[in-house]
């Protein structure tokens, strides 16, 4: 971490994106998500190099901090596979009672909850939606709308991403697009 970032702005937030020296940016594609969508045949038939989603993350301070805080900005891809939503991957954080805000910004979505006794619930997204995601709830994203879902976050330093708890046993429950409502099932 640099110490003049008072006198030199260095992160820029401009078209739903972040950029500058600390930040970040990663990208989704179909092929990094292969066992999360229930349709196998579906997935199987699709392009794997197609782009689901991109985030770009402002790490201020080195992973693990305690104390900091980190923010990102995720655009989510509409599409099914199947009649599942496209959606992230899905994490509990690994220091697990680390909590979490995700605020919607454009577009439609669901956030997906999961608490550790496998409980599912899920929020609607829309701009201006803010979404307080408690510790110990595995949270992850799905864009139920024909354009894309643009939603930020803001989580602490030494939260960390759990994705094997997910890989393994995934979420209790998959949101379904059922005569055009988004269901849980
Ligand atoms: O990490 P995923 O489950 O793929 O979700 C994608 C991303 O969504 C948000 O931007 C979170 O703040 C990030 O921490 C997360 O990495
Ligand atoms: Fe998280």
């Amino acid at each position: 971490m640099r110490t003049n970032r008072i006198f030199i702005p260095e992160v820029f937030f401009t078209n739903n994106c972040l950029t500058g020296e600390d930040v970040i940016k990663s990208t989704r594609v179909l092929g990094e998500l292969d066992g999360i969508f229930g349709d196998r045949q579906a997935f199987d038939g699709m392009d794997k190099d197609q782009v689901i989603y991109q985030v770009s993350s402002y790490l201020p301070v080195l992973e693990n901090t305690p104390g900091g805080l980190f923010m990102g900005i995720t655009t989510l891809y509409p599409g099914k596979v199947g009649s599942e939503f496209f959606m992230t991957k899905g994490h509990f954080h690994s220091n697990s009672d680390r909590a979490e805000f995700y605020w919607g910004v454009e577009g439609e979505g669901m956030l997906i909850l999961m608490n550790e006794q496998r409980e599912v619930w899920a929020e609607r997204i829309f701009p201006g939606s803010l979404h307080y995601i408690p510790g110990k709830v595995a949270h992850r994203v799905a864009n139920t709308g024909y354009q894309k879902l643009v939603f930020s976050a803001c989580w602490p330093s030494d939260a960390g991403h759990d994705y094997a708890t997910i890989s393994a046993a995934g979420f209790a429950q998959r949101l379904i697009d059922v005569n055009g409502v988004p269901t849980l099932v």
